[in-house]
């Protein structure tokens, strides 16, 4: 079978074989090997902050001097309660993180690729819609990231 988020078509002109990704609406000859690129995703994201971060402040702290272990330590626990159902994602960024997206619940919109830190950006456009990242590690800090659209 196809991988997913890609369909077959037949040029109508010339009868030979495209595919098409049903996302960005994109076609090409060679038959894909890998799921279609999303084009844009939407994620929100619970983001702890460190002393090493580019930018060590937020609404929450106006300096932050945790260390990146204990925002590390800080984080997995985060994982670990919305993973048990014990607080929603939604609650625990806009309590905790440390990016102005708390308070839209750490959502931050559409995103092509190009705009985020590239291992923000990797992991956000590997997940499934609904699905939770592990840690992920860019220059703001430390991240979990929600994939919602
Ligand atoms: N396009 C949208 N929605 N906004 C532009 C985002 C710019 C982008 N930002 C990031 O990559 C960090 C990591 C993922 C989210 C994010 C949010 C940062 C984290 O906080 P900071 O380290 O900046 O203090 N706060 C806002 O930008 C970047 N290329 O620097």
């Amino acid at each position: 079978p196809l991988p997913e988020g890609w369909e077959m078509r037949t040029s109508r002109s010339t009868g030979m074989t495209y595919f098409l990704n049903t996302y960005t609406k994109k076609s090409q000859w060679e038959r894909p090997e890998a799921p279609a690129d999303p084009g844009e995703v939407r994620c929100s994201h619970l983001l702890v902050k460190h002393s090493g971060s580019r930018r060590p402040s937020s609404w929450r702290e106006e300096n932050i001097t945790r260390s990146k272990d204990e925002a590390m330590e800080l984080v997995k626990n985060y994982r670990k309660q919305i993973v048990a159902n014990d607080a929603t994602f939604a609650e625990l960024a806009t309590k905790y993180s440390d990016c102005s997206s708390a308070k839209r619940g750490g959502d931050l919109g559409h995103f092509g690729r190009g705009q985020m830190q590239a291992a923000f950006e990797e992991e956000g456009f590997k997940l499934k819609i609904g699905q939770l990242s592990k840690p992920v590690e860019t220059d703001s800090g430390v991240h979990i990231i929600l994939r919602t659209g």
